[in-house]
């Protein structure tokens, strides 16, 4: 039996995924992402999963910039989950939503709801927790009109009730976990493979006139279908970036090899992240 790590603590959207994949498994929660990927690479557990991005926000930098500058780890399965964003207060507070003062959520969350807030509580101070699960637990323990925004588990796991359902800014909300693990073989998912990924980390050379292009060229005439391209800093200077590219098809022996040396005749350099299945959950 595997040991599974995850972004906790109880009740945050990363456990939803987890106990909504694998079931019977021996689980453990981390306080951060780095936690969680750090007990992967020193065999504390055997897979860690954590956020990588959201519909609305977008990339979770924490998660990418960990794993490229910090600590490796293959990417060996993706789960999707629908997310649906409540905002949760004490069982004590009766009161009107103008009294709470301040509200606890993860950036992310935070931002899935903007409009929410900017509507109806512009005055309240935000906090940012280092997940929704948190954030549920710190307005359980809090003697003040406080709030928290996470989901229905972290309601119930922390007592809390539910004030407004569905909060976030728009409907169609889902989030992407990555399961790092360094045996793909461990994974157990029994639920059907949405499709297959593949993600590349790319360095172009610098000063190269028209380099993205020709790296973009190298998948498109082998007619190989890209689902996101992102760049962020490679953290040497100002206006160093590398590539993460995500190819919607598994690693071969063909077109794959092909891809890397054309890029790598061009002076790029390619790094695989892993090639794996996407599995979509439905909560
Ligand atoms: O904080 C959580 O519950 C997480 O698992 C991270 C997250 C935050 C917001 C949306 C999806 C995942």
């Amino acid at each position: 039996m595997s040991k599974i790590g995850y972004l906790g603590p109880k009740g945050t959207f990363t456990k939803l995924a987890v106990d909504t994949a694998f079931n019977g498994e021996e689980k453990q929660s981390f306080e951060t992402i780095p936690e969680c990927i750090d007990a992967v690479y020193e065999n504390q557990i055997d897979i860690g999963v954590v956020p990588i991005e959201n519909a609305i926000e977008g990339t979770v930098q924490l998660t990418v910039d960990y794993l490229v500058h910090q600590v490796r780890l293959p990417i060996t399965a993706e789960i999707v989950v629908p997310i649906q964003q409540h905002f949760l207060v004490h069982g004590n507070f009766t009161g009107q939503l103008d009294e709470i003062q301040e509200v606890y959520s993860h950036s992310h969350a935070i931002a899935q709801c903007q409009q929410y807030l900017h509507k109806f509580i512009p005055n309240a101070t935000i906090h940012f927790s280092s997940s929704t699960g948190k954030a549920a637990e710190i307005v359980s323990k809090a003697n003040k009109p406080i709030a928290a925004i996470g989901n229905k588990l972290a309601a119930k796991e922390y007592d809390l009730n539910i004030y407004k359902e569905n909060i976030h800014d728009y409907p169609n909300n889902h989030t992407r976990f990555v399961v790092l693990s360094k045996d793909k073989n461990i994974i157990n998912i029994n639920h059907p493979v949405k499709m297959e990924k593949t993600t590349l980390l790319i360095t172009l050379p610098s000063d190269y006139a028209g380099a993205l292009h020709q790296v973009i060229s190298a998948f498109a005439w082998r007619k190989m279908n890209l689902s996101k391209i992102e760049s962020r800093p490679t953290k040497t200077g100002l206006g160093n970036y590398f590539f993460i590219i995500d190819v919607n098809q598994s690693l071969d022996d063909v077109l794959f090899p092909s891809v890397k040396a054309e890029l790598e005749a061009l002076g790029c350099s390619v790094t695989l992240l892993g090639s794996y299945p996407v599995f979509q959950m439905h909560l």
